[in-house]
Formats: C-alpha cells, sequence, structure tokens
C-alpha cells in the first residue's frame, strides 16, 4: 500500500465573502475527492455547507487548523474548469465575492444547507418498502410535521451530517426543498376526450355505433366517434382518453366531437402533457431565406472567420429568428451546443413555440422558475454533452452558468434589452457581456440580434470590434410601419381630447376595429394612476417606509406602495394644506383599460402587465386569447414591447411618451426610443402596413422625429455626441456604489467619508455622494457615489485599489453596519 498522504482542499462555500476556505481531507476520501465536486463541510460552531472544491494540494494552513471534509457528494464533477474560470472572471469583473457567484451559477437543489427546509414531494406515493430505516424515519416526521431543516433531521437521526441522505431523498423525488417547491412546477396540461364509462361494454357500445351509422344525419358524429375509437385503441380492448386536438388533426370534426360531448358519448378532462414531448409537436420544416436573409447570413460567417463577436441589426420584423435558425442547424451538424439567450422566458412563449416547432427534443428551456428537478436534468445532460436532448439551451440571463462542454455559438436576442443585467442580489453581471466571454472560453461566437442596439454594442461595431451585419427591410415586402404624432398640447387647446385618448387616435382605433383589426396600446407604468396631488400644494400621499408617493390601485381602491406593498385607503383631504381638492396625476395601465371600456363599449380589452399577470400563466393565458382574436385591444406597460408577433395587428398606440423621455437618466433618450421602436414594431408585421400613433405635448422633440423615421444611426450619433461631452458609456465605465442605512445622519457621515477617500485616490472621477430619485427604501436611506473610469484607464487596477478602500471603510468600526453594494456597468 502506498504512503498516506495528508490532503487539503480549498472550497468555494455559499457565502458573501471573497475566498475560498481549506478543509483537510480524511484519508478514506483521498481517492474521491476532485476538483468541481461537491462537498459537506462543517462551519463555524454548528453550521454545515455544502461547497465546491477548487484546489486540491498538500499545503498546511498555516493560520487555522483545517477542519475535515465530512462528506463527498459527487462521483465525478458537476461544474468544469472552464465554469471556475468564468466565475473566477464574473467575481473579479464585478466585483462579486465568489461565494455570490457560486450562489447564483448552480441550481437550489445542488446547495443544501443546514437551513435548507424539505417537504415530502408530491410525486411519492408513499410506498415505504422501499425506504431505509433512517429514510423511513425522515418520511414519517414529514408526514407529521409538513417541513423540516437539516438541522431537525439531524437531531432526529442523531446524525451529524445528513446531506448525503437527503440528496439521495431529493434525486428519488421522495422529498424536495421548500425553495423548489415555491416555484412549483405547472404541468402543461391538454384538452383530453375519453368514452363514457356507460358505453363500455361491448353490447352497449356497438348498438350506439350502429345507431348513429344509420342516421345519415349523424355522420360526421359516427366519423368522429370511430376516430376517437381508433385512436383510443378501442380494438385492444381500452378505450384510453386520446387528445382532442389529435382527433381533429386526423379529421375529426370540431362540432361533432361538441356534440357527441354534449350527448354524453364522450367526456372530456384535462390532462397533464410533458413539455418537451416530441409526440405533441410535429417538426415542422425551416422556412427558405430570403435573398436578404441568404445575404446576410453570408456576411455573420464571413465576419465570424475574423472577429468572435457580430451584431446583426435588423428592424423589427425582417426575419431575424429564421436567420437564427440556420446557423444554429449549423452548430447542431458540427455536434456543437447552443446557447439562445432571452431577456424574458415569459413573454417569450411565442419565440419558443416556433423554435421548439424546428428542433422539439433539442431545446431545452433554463429558468429561474422551472421547477428545481428539471434544471438540474438539464444540467446533467448538458454536462454530458448528451448527444439526444439539449443540445440548445433557450435562457434567460442564468443559463450562462450551465456547464457547457462543447458549445459553438451563443445567440443573445434582443441584445438591448436591460433585463439581462442582473440587479439584485450580487453578482450584478450582464449576462450579455458574460456571453462573450464564455464563448471566448469554449472558442465559440456570439451573435448579437436586435433592432434597437445598446449604443455600446453599436459603437462596438462601428470601431470594428465587433462585426456588424444589417437588414433594412422587413420581411416579405411589408413596409415598416407608418408612425404619426398625436399633438397633445394642440388636442388639449381645441378641447378634443377624451380623457387620457387624442381624437386622433381615437378616430384611428375605431377604424381599425370596424375593419376587425387589431391594436396594441402601450403606457410605461402599471396601476391606475401614479399619484394622487393636492392641486393646492401639490402635497400627495407618501410610504411611511419609502419616499415614493403611493400609487392608487382601482382594482382594490387602495393606495399602495410599488417598492414595499404598503397600503392605505384613498385620503380625502391634504394633510399638508387641508384642501379636499385632491385629483389624480398621470395614468397607468389599469386607468387606460377602465377609460377605454367607458368611450368603447363592447370592445374586449386586456391588459399585460405585472398585476394581471401575477397570477399562474397569467401572460400566456392573455398572450393566447390575443394571439386568437378573442381581444380587439391589448394594454400593457413594456410587456407589449417584446417580441410579440400577431398578424392582425394594424394599430400601435403610444399614449404618453413625454414620460418617458422626462425620465432623468443618461440613457433615458436611448430607452425611449428603443420603446417605442419595438413596439411600434408589433405593427402590420405580415399582410398590411400598420400605423403607429404617438400622443406627446412635444412632437417636435429629435428623438420623437427619430422613432417616427425609424432613424437608429441619427439618434446613436447624437446620443454620442451627448455622452462624449458629459463622460457616459460607451466613452467611460461606471461603477455605482450604494450605500444603505437605517439613520440618515450616519448615512451621511459614512457617505461622506468614504466619497473623501475616493476622492483622495481618484480624484474628479469620483462623483456624489447623492441621494438617488428614491432616497429611502423599507426604512433604509440610500445614497450613491458614482465613479467614471476613461476608456483608456486600467479598469482592474482602479477596482482593486476601490476595494482595498472599501475594505478599510469597513475597518472602521462606525462604518460596519453600512451596506455597499457595488454595481459595476450599471444599466
Ligand atoms: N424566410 C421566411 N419565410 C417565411 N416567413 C418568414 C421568413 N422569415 C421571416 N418570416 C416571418 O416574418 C415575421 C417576422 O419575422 P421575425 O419574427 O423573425 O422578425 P424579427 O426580426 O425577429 O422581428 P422583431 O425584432 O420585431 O422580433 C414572422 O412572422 C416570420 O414567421
Ligand atoms: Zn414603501
Amino acid at each position: 500500500m502506498s504512503e498516506r498522504k495528508t490532503f487539503f482542499a480549498d472550497i468555494i462555500l455559499p457565502l458573501a465573502v471573497d475566498l475560498t476556505f481549506t478543509y483537510r481531507v480524511p484519508f478514506e476520501l483521498n481517492d474521491t475527492i476532485k476538483n468541481g465536486v461537491r462537498v459537506v463541510v462543517p462551519f463555524g460552531k454548528s453550521k454545515l455547507y455544502t461547497g465546491i472544491v477548487v484546489r486540491v494540494h498538500e499545503e498546511i494552513p498555516k493560520e487555522y487548523q483545517a477542519k475535515y471534509i465530512e462528506h463527498v457528494l459527487d462521483e465525478s464533477p458537476i461544474i468544469t474548469g472552464k465554469q471556475l474560470k468564468l466565475w473566477k472572471w464574473i467575481s473579479e469583473y464585478y466585483m462579486a465575492p465568489i461565494g455570490d457567484v457560486m450562489n447564483a451559477a448552480l441550481p437550489g437543489n445542488f446547495k443544501l444547507a443546514s437551513e435548507t427546509k424539505i417537504v415530502l414531494h408530491p410525486d411519492f406515493d408513499r410506498n415505504y418498502d422501499e425506504l431505509n430505516d433512517k429514510e423511513y424515519l425522515i418520511v414519517e416526521a414529514l408526514d407529521v410535521q409538513d417541513t423540516l431543516d437539516l438541522k431537525e433531521i439531524s437531531q432526529i437521526l442523531q446524525q451529524k451530517s445528513v446531506h448525503a441522505l437527503i440528496k439521495k431523498l431529493i434525486d428519488r423525488r421522495i422529498v424536495m426543498s421548500v425553495e423548489e417547491m415555491r416555484y412549483k412546477y405547472t404541468p402543461k396540461t391538454a384538452t383530453f376526450v375519453q368514452l363514457n364509462s356507460q358505453f363500455s361494454q361491448e353490447e352497449v357500445l356497438s348498438e350506439l355505433v350502429n345507431e348513429l351509422e344509420q342516421d345519415g344525419r349523424k355522420k360526421k358524429q359516427f366519423e368522429a366517434l370511430m376516430h376517437y375509437l381508433k385512436a383510443g385503441g378501442f380494438a385492444q380492448n381500452t378505450a384510453s382518453p386520446v387528445r382532442r386536438s389529435e382527433l381533429v388533426d386526423a379529421g375529426a370534426s370540431l362540432s361533432a366531437l361538441n356534440t357527441l360531448e354534449k350527448n354524453g358519448i364522450l367526456e372530456s378532462l384535462r390532462l397533464e402533457i410533458s413539455r418537451l414531448n416530441s409526440e405533441d409537436t410535429t417538426l415542422t420544416e425551416t422556412k427558405e431565406l430570403s435573398p436578404e436573409q441568404t445575404t446576410a447570413l453570408q456576411q455573420i460567417r464571413e465576419n465570424f472567420q475574423e472577429k468572435d463577436v457580430c451584431l446583426l441589426h435588423g428592424v423589427t420584423g425582417s426575419g431575424k429568428t429564421e436567420i437564427y435558425v440556420e446557423l444554429i442547424q449549423e452548430q447542431l451538424a458540427q455536434g456543437r451546443q447552443v446557447l439562445f439567450l432571452l431577456p424574458e422566458i415569459a413573454l417569450t412563449t411565442q419565440l419558443i413555440d416556433r423554435l421548439s416547432a424546428y428542433f422539439g427534443d433539442l431545446i431545452g428551456v433554463y429558468h429561474s422558475k422551472f421547477n428545481q428537478n428539471e434544471r438540474v436534468e438539464i444540467w446533467n445532460s448538458v454536462l454530458r454533452d448528451d448527444p439526444t436532448k439539449f443540445r440548445i439551451i433557450l435562457g434567460a440571463r442564468s443559463s450562462v452558468f450551465l456547464p457547457f462542454k462543447s458549445l459553438g455559438l451563443i445567440i443573445v436576442d434582443e441584445e438591448h434589452e436591460n433585463t439581462f443585467k442582473q440587479y439584485d442580489p450580487s453578482p450584478r453581471y450582464h449576462a450579455r457581456d458574460v456571453s462573450i466571454v464564455l464563448s471566448h472560453l469554449h472558442g465559440a461566437k456570439t451573435l448579437l440580434g436586435t433592432a434597437t442596439p445598446s449604443i455600446e454594442t453599436y459603437f462596438n461595431a462601428q470601431e470594428g470590434k465587433y462585426g456588424f451585419v444589417e437588414l433594412s427591410k422587413r420581411f416579405g415586402g411589408i413596409q415598416m410601419p407608418e408612425i404619426q404624432c398625436a399633438d397633445l398640447k394642440k388636442e388639449r387647446r381645441r378641447k378634443t381630447m377624451h380623457s387620457l385618448f387624442s381624437s386622433f387616435l381615437l378616430e384611428e382605433m375605431k377604424t381599425a376595429l370596424d375593419n376587425k383589426e387589431q391594436i396594441i396600446l402601450f403606457q410605461n407604468r402599471r396601476g391606475y394612476t401614479p399619484i394622487w396631488i393636492c392641486e393646492v400644494c401639490n402635497w400627495s400621499p407618501k410610504c411611511k417606509n419609502c419616499d415614493v408617493s403611493l400609487t392608487y390601485h382601482k382594482h382594490s381602491n387602495m393606495l399602495k406602495c410599488h417598492y414595499c406593498s404598503y397600503t392605505i385607503p384613498p385620503v380625502g383631504t391634504c394633510s399638508n394644506c387641508g384642501s379636499n381638492r385632491l385629483h389624480m396625476h398621470g395614468f397607468g395601465t389599469e386607468k387606460v383599460e377602465d377609460e377605454l371600456s367607458l368611450l368603447l363599449p363592447g370592445v374586449t380589452i386586456s391588459r399585460l402587465d405585472l398585476d394581471s399577470t401575477r397570477s399562474k400563466d397569467g401572460y400566456q393565458k392573455i398572450l393566447e386569447q390575443f394571439g386568437k382574436k378573442e381581444v380587439d385591444v391589448l394594454v400593457g406597460t413594456q410587456m407589449v414591447t417584446k417580441g410579440l408577433d400577431f398578424d392582425n395587428v394594424s394599430l400601435v398606440g403610444i399614449l404618453d411618451a413625454d414620460m418617458m423621455l422626462r425620465y432623468p437618466d443618461f440613457r433615458s433618450f436611448e430607452r425611449s426610443f428603443q420603446l417605442m421602436s419595438q413596439v411600434a414594431g408589433r405593427a402590420g408585421r405580415r399582410n398590411k402596413r400598420g400605423k403607429v400613433i404617438i400622443q406627446t405635448g412635444t412632437p417636435e422633440h429629435w428623438i420623437i422625429q427619430q422613432v417616427m423615421h425609424h432613424d437608429y444611426v441619427t439618434m446613436y450619433k447624437q446620443e454620442l455626441i451627448e455622452r462624449k461631452n458629459f463622460g457616459y458609456p460607451p466613452y467611460t465605465k461606471l461603477i455605482y456604489l450604494t450605500l444603505k442605512h437605517k439613520s440618515e445622519q450616519q448615512l451621511e457621515g459614512s457617505a461622506a467619508d468614504l466619497a473623501q477617500q475616493l476622492k483622495a485616490v481618484f480624484g474628479s472621477r469620483i462623483i456624489g455622494p447623492e441621494y438617488p430619485l428614491v432616497r429611502k427604501i423599507q426604512n433604509s436611506y440610500i445614497k450613491i457615489i458614482r465613479i467614471k473610469m476613461e476608456r483608456e484607464a486600467s479598469h482592474k487596477k482602479i477596482k482593486g485599489r476601490l476595494q482595498e478602500i472599501i475594505n478599510q471603510f469597513y475597518s472602521s468600526p462606525v462604518n460596519k453596519s453600512v451596506r455597499i453594494s457595488i454595481d459595476v456597468d450599471p444599466v
């Protein structure tokens, strides 16, 4: 036997510290310990954590006595060396503790901690025979107590570490973590029909069949029933449920099916179907590209010969998706994996359906609201580089953390969307930018696609850092929508406004409705009216925890805070001057919906915003109904601007352009242009040119003019001048430090202190501290210090110094209770 060596392992723990921790490897684990496996380790007096091994070595830690690793959870690594490199890059670039990065990267089920709460899995069928004694004890306890945390379980079993045991139960779907339950997976269901049990006896059934067959008027019903009996396997003496749509596809008449149901011969029921079941998605052929699309595809390929990143700037409705499809196919043919990043999974079901129709089971949809087991399943397939499944991952930002093995291409669709940036918690990463690094690690390519590029991306393309390809025409020769302004100042003067609607917009809406065409209305604000203001002194009711005015929600007849949900009934008199002349100021989507139903009675209206979609499957149902033309007008917040592709929308109304333009941020013009152009792009996508009406008091505003003329380039050039003059990205890089504290006084002192230390080193690169627009949230005061770094400066060095100064700041006891969050490249 060889000499017994003593090994140590450096481990990342799920803690907000930028350190790895060294533990001693017990001899019996010498052969199983490897980089990238999960281990369970003790921490502090009584805690146990799951961590990831990142280095195995023989160096005895000098400062402390290393504790022993308790367990190794995996036989082979669950994360790869490339992932670890990416984690380190994210940690350094975004100044985030490596433990935070690990937390963001791993699916919940991978991270059992002492506080993790466990419940019985709903799938567990209480087959106690499959349990050993310890497992039985846990299950029994959960039957009585509903939830247990790992500490309680270890008391029940009188055993210190229970991680390995729980992991096995999770894998076998006997228990699950509460975190998983919170995002309970809602299975996809479909309508099935089955034979009423009355007819299950052969004699009864054949009598029925004869009767239908002989009555000439019931021919359709007879056929429909035969279709069912065939598909339901009646010849084999079963009559199992059959999907209704399957029968219709096979030729059964829909109305005959309805009649059979009405007469109690068939009954309908909803059953669960698999989301990724190839049986229910018949794959469709890809479309033949137009000459413009073919050219663009060719140019992208050429760009990729020399460059790793390429921007595809294609106007709305130009058919970018079909180009993506071609590129994906090329990668699949070469046996490589593809990552397709989307800004928001919930709002992009249309795109997911389109891609699923082409690629079926090869697609895996990955996002944080999914069931944890499903996430783990995708994770493991990607890690195995499974050639039959999940070759293409469609995902929101967190899918950049998957353990790709042979990544060939990343497509970032709608690259300008700021939902790609994670704001809270740390790491505050931008998935588009992380993608570029991830591709680089794999020798892969990144395609950024959008109709309205972010200024930074367009700048990089202009500078030649990225390749650049344009699609300037819509697919199928459809013209870009015609955009006009409704001049609110004029209409108000002439008294032709109908509450929130100009006569111009209202007339156009009536015409569209007469033509049986659909309408999308965009108002970038939810709720009924943002504020309730005193006409005399401008006072408005404020949240008691946050420094914001309360928003009126008509549905509940309450004033509510959007930051902390503090709620009070509406007030009748001003508490400042006592007047009772309180009125509503500004308006949200709920109010638009209400006013419209008064102005156009009989029109069906649906609302798409955070409030209306909170319910399960809310957004999906709303979009489905709109797609089926069951709804005439869709009113929404920026949710309606994102990639919707409906063929019958002829009119888009933008209700309040000025509000967006007035927002005090250096990006507000860029963003207004993007939002307006994107929502305008939903009009007239297939058959006929669409129309867009922008309601504004300043039709001459250059941003509005540029939107009207579909003139991205002029907007870009003008913005660039502003950015240069005022030192904003892309000419500088920004870091925002947000300081929070319950005491205003303490915060002011500490912030001033930090700013002073920063200024001593960085001089005029430091701006602030300043209060943000909302200076108090949930009883904490907030101050921001901004750091501007010139493009040419060494950002790495600056970040290093900055971290030192922050550490020094914290070494002073008075500052200990101040929280600082660091946001690199804020959006
Ligand atoms: N080659 C093609 N053959 C047939 N139809 C096509 C083709 N290319 C695109 N289309 C159709 O044109 C419409 C617009 O295409 P698509 O949705 O891909 O545009 P897009 O560039 O992604 O637009 P947006 O940026 O507005 O989302 C879609 O309905 C699509 O099915
Ligand atoms: Zn509040």
